[in-house]
């Protein structure tokens, strides 16, 4: 008699967590599906709250059905479900870390019955070290910024032992930062990241944020959203603290290639991952749309508009003449209340204006009659206007906006950089700068620059490549009981 068949044995069982925030769940998704579809076993963990909103607005569970292998799971954020969560929300849930997070983190962790191979949790979690270490389970951090961010954040010891910080105040903004390797002729003040726009070094968000940083060099290895041709330099630096550094980015661009690439399956269509409604009226306007003539303007899941930058970008974007298609959130106005607002400036709109809740912003950017991005520098956003081939116009708003829009602007010529000031009169100049004189140099930067990032994301690129020794490593990891 034939001895019965051995069955195969279980695929290594990955632990995902991001920090409950739409550019954290949006870059780590993306992950998690490429790991699935390589067969892995995968538990996503979101906060209630996010997972509530995903499933009504992204229908990520039919998504995810597809695969075998994969379970969403969920924990609180600290906060009741019912709080009005702000837009910032997340750097108040580092308060419930302690109390809350961790020991229902560990308790996910170690139940019984599904062995976790390994975690790959947000870089700004870094307490999910402890517990792995403590169960015995290798674990990756995923810092979701820019590696040129992620590297300035790990200086801030040596900016203060240089005395480049504190800043000394506003005279002190364009001095030029040496205590940065490899970003001596980059980095002013300005471009630090907004945390440390303080006078007193025991900031918390700075303590916080520098620790997290200088934590990840505990982890078995740090998974970057980039790729080597466009953060070269600044990977280099890093890799001189984490050796193991797997930049698999642009991640988005990615996920498309390895699905289009997936035996006898039709090209993929852009998966939403939002927590907002998304208001698709806005490909019907762009189809009507000439060529090129549109500048879309969006700045994220987090950033807030007072009532005089909202009037500043309003008539801006209306006095350069341009057509323009603009996100304002639902949660966008920092200040209730109306406003007086212009009848020309609402005639204006109604001509040649298009403003959504929330937009398939990579469908939208990838559109046609798009030709350039207003952007708050958030590193989702630049990544996809980097693989659109789209120049920026960048006002960043607070965290690694500030260094993002910097190497747009001075390093990889992209785009430019109206940090700082918001003003009508820069608006419209900043946006006929990159639609109208300069529109040649920064399209012929900007398809150079996304030639790379596909090549990165084809078979056979640094991004692919890194994607699979990732899997092989994990899949060379041991599983306990
Ligand atoms: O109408 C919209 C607006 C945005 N998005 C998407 O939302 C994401 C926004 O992400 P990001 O551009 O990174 O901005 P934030 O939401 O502000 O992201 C937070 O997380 C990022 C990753 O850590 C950081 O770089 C940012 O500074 C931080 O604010 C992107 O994928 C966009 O495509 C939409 O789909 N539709
Ligand atoms: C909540 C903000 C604090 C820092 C986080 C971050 C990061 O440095 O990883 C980027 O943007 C924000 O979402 C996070």
């Amino acid at each position: 008699m034939d001895p019965s068949p051995v069955p195969p044995p279980p695929p290594p069982h990955v632990v995902i967590f991001p920090l409950a925030a739409q550019g954290h769940v949006n870059s780590m998704l993306k992950l998690a599906e490429l790991l699935a579809l390589s067969g892995l076993h995968i538990t996503f963990i979101n906060s209630e709250h996010i997972h509530h909103r995903l499933l009504q607005h992204a229908e990520v569970q039919a998504r995810f059905d597809d695969y075998p292998y994969f379970r969403f799971k969920t924990i609180s954020d600290g906060l009741p479900m019912d709080h009005p969560r702000p837009g910032d929300h997340c750097l108040t849930t580092f308060n419930y870390i302690k109390s809350i997070t961790k020991p229902l983190f560990e308790e996910l962790v170690d139940a019984p019955g599904q062995p976790v191979t390994c975690i790959i949790a947000d870089g700004m979690f870094t307490f999910t070290i402890d517990i792995a270490r403590d169960l015995g389970v290798p674990i990756i951090a995923f810092r979701t910024i820019s590696a040129s961010s992620f590297w300035a954040y790990f200086c801030i010891p040596r900016m203060i032992e240089n005395g480049d910080l504190p800043i000394k105040g506003d005279e002190d903004m364009d001095h030029i930062v040496t205590s940065v390797p490899g970003m001596e002729d980059i980095l002013r003040c300005r471009d630090l990241p907004s945390f440390c726009r303080v006078s007193d070094l025991s900031d918390w968000l700075l303590q916080y944020v520098t620790t997290q940083t200088l934590q990840t060099t505990r982890a078995r290895a740090l998974i970057l959203n980039s790729f080597d041709q466009l953060e070269g330099p600044a990977i280099s630096q890093i890799r001189t603290h984490i050796p193991n550094i797997y930049t698999i980015g642009p991640l988005h661009s990615h996920l498309k290639s390895r699905l289009s690439s997936a035996p006898s399956s039709p090209p993929p269509p852009s998966a939403s991952n939002s927590l907002w409604e998304v208001d698709r009226s806005c490909i019907s306007w762009l189809d009507e749309q000439p060529p090129k003539s549109v500048i879309y303007v969006s700045f994220g899941s987090i950033t807030t508009l007072n009532r005089h930058d909202f009037a500043e970008f309003w008539h801006g974007l209306v006095n350069s003449g341009r057509r323009f298609l603009w996100v304002v959130r639902p949660d966008s106005l920092a200040e209730s209340g109306p406003g007086a607002v212009q009848e020309e400036l609402r005639e204006a709109t109604a001509e040649r204006g298009c403003v959504v809740g929330w937009a398939p912003q990579e469908e939208v950017l990838q559109h046609g009659a798009v030709a350039a991005f207003l952007t708050h520098s958030g590193w989702n956003s630049t990544l996809e206007s980097v693989v659109a081939g789209k120049p920026m116009v960048c006002w960043p708003f607070f965290a690694d906006q500030q260094v993002n829009s910097r190497f747009v602007s001075r390093a990889w010529k992209l785009g430019l950089d109206m940090k700082d000031v918001c003003d009508r009169v820069v608006v419209e100049r900043m946006v006929n700068g990159v639609m109208g004189e300069r529109k040649e140099e920064f399209a012929a930067a900007g398809a150079e620059m996304a030639r790379r990032a596909r090549e990165a994301v084809s078979e056979g690129g640094s991004s692919w490549d890194n994607l699979d020794r990732l899997i092989e490593d994990i899949r060379s990891m041991k599983t306990g009981s």
